[in-house]
């Protein structure tokens, strides 16, 4: 086992400093070392205090997270978002100087960001404090995989620079980072609840039911917010907390704007990557749990079986598998999805592997796959028109890919779907689902009331 202790550390960045010559402008420096065991969510807590902006990521079927503190440098971009955000990725790893023995996944140069659902809608005010585009790499990244943990340090050094202050300055920030007890906050009370009346919302689907049938469309996802006022400020730390304990199968996310907050648990994974190997996942149609176990097997049987919902399901794969294809090789995905349990409902879910073409990377892919007909529709272009114009709601980066990737070509990203976009004592949740030729709008409003409850509950709602 490689340790770094303090003393390696400023040897380190003498190193980096001494190697940046006559160079004028700063360098960035990255040393990764292993740490102690620390609960990723007490270790995001803890960097409340140091008002730094904060993200998080959590795998929970993996146990793998990555937590990050600060901002030591990010990426913005409103037009060509891909490519911008690939060619200045790339440039950044050519430029950094890393020391990282240890080329786990999530760590050394990492970088954890989202984007716009649809960077034509025109934004309100809701999502001021998200830019349309946005990977950051953090100060301080807490990666756990598996048993082990991992501290990456990202600096900026100047050839003035003194190690001795940088690793003081350093040190310092990380005492703050590894305390050991959280308080246990209440929950705040909601004290008011406002979203688009139930019949307008209903209208709307009606209104994409016509287009479906005169356009000759096969689907169009629309959505809704809810917006809660809570008696005093979210603890997005608890929040965190309480998804992880209640959302098995999902990844637990936040990324920290300013006074905003984007949090969510989403089951929905779009790609991951490692090294050249790639997964990506189909899900689509949803069905409630049921009571007893006698009445949850009932409900997946009878999911399993609805042509509607098979029909929505298999939109999804069919797109999955046309844009995947372009990109990798030995593509396989079984023909036949299987029924996937969450806590408040079940979906349809198809995996799909590959196998990434040289010259590929994971954008390439999140570009193709983005958004896929669980979150947009079919035909792409047409459905994306439909939702710009008449869903009535700024999704911002819901609905969107939001995750990860790092300098060792590991990286994943899920669709932000079960989130909730947090400001202080108020929030906006979001959910939606698919409207096809024959859905009934009484149904599609139930069944994204079953969507809202994974947030909800842990925002101190009744389901
Ligand atoms: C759009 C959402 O879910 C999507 C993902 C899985 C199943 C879906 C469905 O059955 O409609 C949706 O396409 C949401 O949760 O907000």
């Amino acid at each position: 086992m490689i340790e770094v202790q303090g003393q390696q550390v400023e040897e380190l960045l003498r190193e980096a400093i001494n190697q940046m010559g006559l160079k004028q402008s700063a360098q960035l420096v990255s040393i990764t070392k292993r740490v102690e065991a620390q609960d990723p969510v007490l270790f995001f807590a803890s960097a409340a205090k140091l008002n730094k902006e904060r993200c998080f990521w959590m795998s929970t079927k993996d146990a793998f997270s990555v937590v990050g503190v600060g901002n030591v440098f990010e990426i913005n971009a409103n037009e060509d978002r891909f490519q911008y955000i690939e060619e200045t990725w790339k440039k950044l790893i050519d430029d950094v100087w890393v020391y990282n023995p240890f080329k786990a996944p999530g760590t050394g140069l990492v970088t954890l960001g989202g984007l716009d659902f649809d960077p034509k809608k025109p934004r309100t005010d809701l999502w001021n404090d998200f830019p349309r585009l946005q990977f950051k790499i953090p100060e301080y990244i807490l990666t756990k995989n598996n048993s082990d943990f991992y501290l990456t340090i990202n600096i900026k050094v100047c050839k003035d620079d003194h190690p001795i202050q940088l690793l003081k300055a350093i040190e310092t920030v990380e005492t703050k980072l590894f305390q050991t007890a959280k308080e246990q906050l209440d929950l705040p009370k909601i004290i008011h609840k406002k979203m688009i009346a139930p019949e307008q919302w209903k209208n709307t689907v009606q209104r994409a039911k016509q287009e479906i049938q005169q356009k000759q469309m096969d689907k169009i996802v629309l959505a809704r917010e809810m917006r809660l006022t809570f008696s005093k400020q979210v603890d997005v730390s608890q929040v965190l907390s309480d998804l992880i304990d209640k959302q098995s199968n999902s990844y637990i996310f936040a990324f920290e704007q300013s006074d905003s907050c984007f949090v969510g648990a989403t089951p929905e994974r779009l790609v991951r990557v490692e090294n050249k190997k790639l997964l990506s996942t189909c899900l689509a149609g949803t069905a409630p749990r049921g009571a007893t176990e006698e009445e949850d097997q009932r409900i997946a049987a009878m999911l399993f079986q609805d042509p509607k919902n098979r029909e929505e399901h298999d939109f999804v794969v069919q797109m999955i598998k046309q844009g995947i294809n372009k990109y990798c090789t030995d593509v396989q995905i079984p023909d036949t999805p299987v029924v996937y349990p969450l806590k408040n409902l079940q979906h349809l879910y198809t995996p799909v592997t590959g196998v990434l073409k040289d010259g590929y990377t994971i954008f390439n892919v999140i570009k193709e796959l983005h958004p896929t007909p669980a979150l947009g529709g079919v035909p792409r272009d047409l459905s994306m028109t439909f939702i710009r114009n008449n869903e009535q709601l700024d999704r911002g980066w819901y609905g969107a890919p939001v995750g990860w990737l790092d300098s060792n070509n590991y990286g994943e990203f899920a669709v932000a779907i079960r989130s909730a976009l947090i400001q202080e004592d108020e929030a906006s949740l979001f959910a939606g689902c698919g409207i096809v030729k024959d859905s009934d709008p009484e149904e599609e409003f139930a069944e994204t009331e079953i969507k809202f409850s994974p947030m909800l509950t842990v925002l101190g709602g009744q389901p």
